[in-house]
């Protein structure tokens, strides 16, 4: 097993290339090796040079010589949405945890009743995984005290799935005795913030984290499996794909079904975070080896390193919304073969231990995007605002997906 402290060098990522990775590292390092539009919005790629196509499925980037100057005319642009938009899934699995990762950053208590009521109002706008609540301890997470309240009110509904996050044996046990069919454990990629979130090290949350996924399997239960922290830590700063990808496939190899990966402070961008982020967050990074290098902090090498382990078909991906980027990220997650989306209704959410971090992104704006580029998701976006106004209204605040805020205009 590899340590942590010695993340996995880039040999042992078997299907990821260095010179793959650091292409996509930066703006610069783009611009040298693609053809980017110039100020006319023309691509240079009119002039024959390389041109980097992306294809979805194969999660494969192939370069492409394009030697005609066609590729600058009305026709050729007409064909770009067939072009970029090709491959993406046809149905795409929402994981909606507003009534977990949403609620348990609240600082006054959220009524079980309320939790409930929340809860069957999302099953009614279709969603098919609604995640439930966490037995955690309740002097780690106050809001979340009523786990077993919550579990044992919502009665059973058939093909919908409610998983609980279970930090340990105790919680798990406590899951199962409410009736929990499906857990999720939840590691980080950052050293600091599994201190700050599990007093433990990565190591030895994976180590309880074994027990749990056995005891699971044992009990024939589904096991989801989170990485926090995939693109950076507060603490930390940017965080290297290959400490995710080893958090990520030791999840998986312990029965993980799905894995999850939480942007966890929202930084990322589909290309990298900004020198004025990076900046500020190695600012905050405290006696910790730090290990930075191009492709740190970057969704799409993040995303390539895990899938050197864990079957694409298998991630997830769980983008807080806190520098606006979630739709961006979700966007070229689905062109390399993603098709489970974590998010919040209503944009609730925030993690009680990564401070700076705000809501999930809002699952009204997931759906609308997908909805807009012919996605199914089996989701009625119409009750699912009905869901985000009474959350909403409850906690005294405005709506905080732009679609539902845009969509109430237009219907009043
Ligand atoms: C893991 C522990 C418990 C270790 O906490 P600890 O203090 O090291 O554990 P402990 O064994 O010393 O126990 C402390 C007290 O908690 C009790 N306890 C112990 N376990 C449980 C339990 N399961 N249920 C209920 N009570 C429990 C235990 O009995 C004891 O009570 P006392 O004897 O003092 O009265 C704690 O750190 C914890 O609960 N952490 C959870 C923090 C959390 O829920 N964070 C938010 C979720 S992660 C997240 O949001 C990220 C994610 C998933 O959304 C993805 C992303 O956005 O990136």
């Amino acid at each position: 097993m590899s340590s942590l402290e010695e993340p996995l060098g880039l040999g042992d990522l078997p299907k990821l290339s260095i010179n793959r990775l650091e292409r996509f590292s930066s703006p610069s390092a783009y611009r040298r090796t693609t053809s980017l539009p110039n100020e006319k919005g023309y691509s240079n790629s009119c002039n024959g040079n390389s041109q980097i196509i992306f294809h979805g499925n194969s999660h494969l980037w192939q370069t492409q010589c394009r030697n005609t100057n066609s590729a600058c005319d009305g026709v050729e642009l007409r064909d770009l949405p067939r072009k970029v938009l090709r491959d993406l899934p046809r149905f795409v699995k929402i994981v909606e945890v507003g009534a977990r990762d949403g609620l348990q950053n609240e600082k006054n208590n959220v009524p079980t009743s309320v939790k409930i009521q929340l809860i069957h109002k999302l099953v009614a706008a279709g969603l098919s995984v609604v995640e439930a609540t966490s037995f955690v301890s309740p002097k780690w997470v106050p809001q979340l005290a009523d786990a077993k309240d919550v579990l044992t009110g919502i009665p059973q509904v058939p093909n919908v799935r409610f998983p609980v996050l279970t930090p340990n044996l105790r919680g798990f046990e406590a899951a199962v005795a409410a009736g929990a069919k499906e857990i999720a454990v939840f590691a980080s990629a950052s050293e600091s913030f599994s201190k700050s979130n599990l007093n433990c090290t990565i190591e030895e949350s994976l180590v309880r984290y074994r027990d749990v996924t056995a005891a699971a399997k044992k009990h024939g239960l589904r096991i989801r499996g989170y990485v926090s922290c995939v693109i950076a830590c507060p603490v930390e700063g940017a965080i290297h794909p290959s400490k995710v990808a080893y958090v990520a496939k030791e999840l998986y190899n312990m029965g993980c079904s799905e894995i999850s990966l939480g942007d966890t402070i929202g930084v990322g961008t589909p290309g990298t975070i900004s020198e004025r982020v990076y900046m500020s967050l190695i600012s905050h990074r405290r006696s910790f080896v730090f290990i930075m290098s191009s492709v740190s902090g970057s969704v799409v090498p993040m995303l390539e390193a895990v899938m050197s382990f864990v079957p694409v078909d298998k991630i997830a991906v769980h983008f807080h919304d806190t520098y606006g980027q979630a739709l961006a990220n979700i966007l070229v997650s689905l062109q390399m073969g993603i098709s489970v989306v974590d998010s919040s209704v209503s944009g609730l959410g925030g993690c009680p231990y990564a401070k700076g971090a705000t809501g999930n992104v809002a699952t009204e704006d997931v759906v609308y995007m997908l909805h807009g580029l012919g996605i199914e998701t089996n989701v009625d976006i119409n009750k699912l605002m009905e869901a985000g106004d009474y959350i909403s209204d409850h906690l005294g605040r405005p709506l905080g997906s732009k679609t539902a805020t845009a969509l109430r205009k237009l219907t009043c």
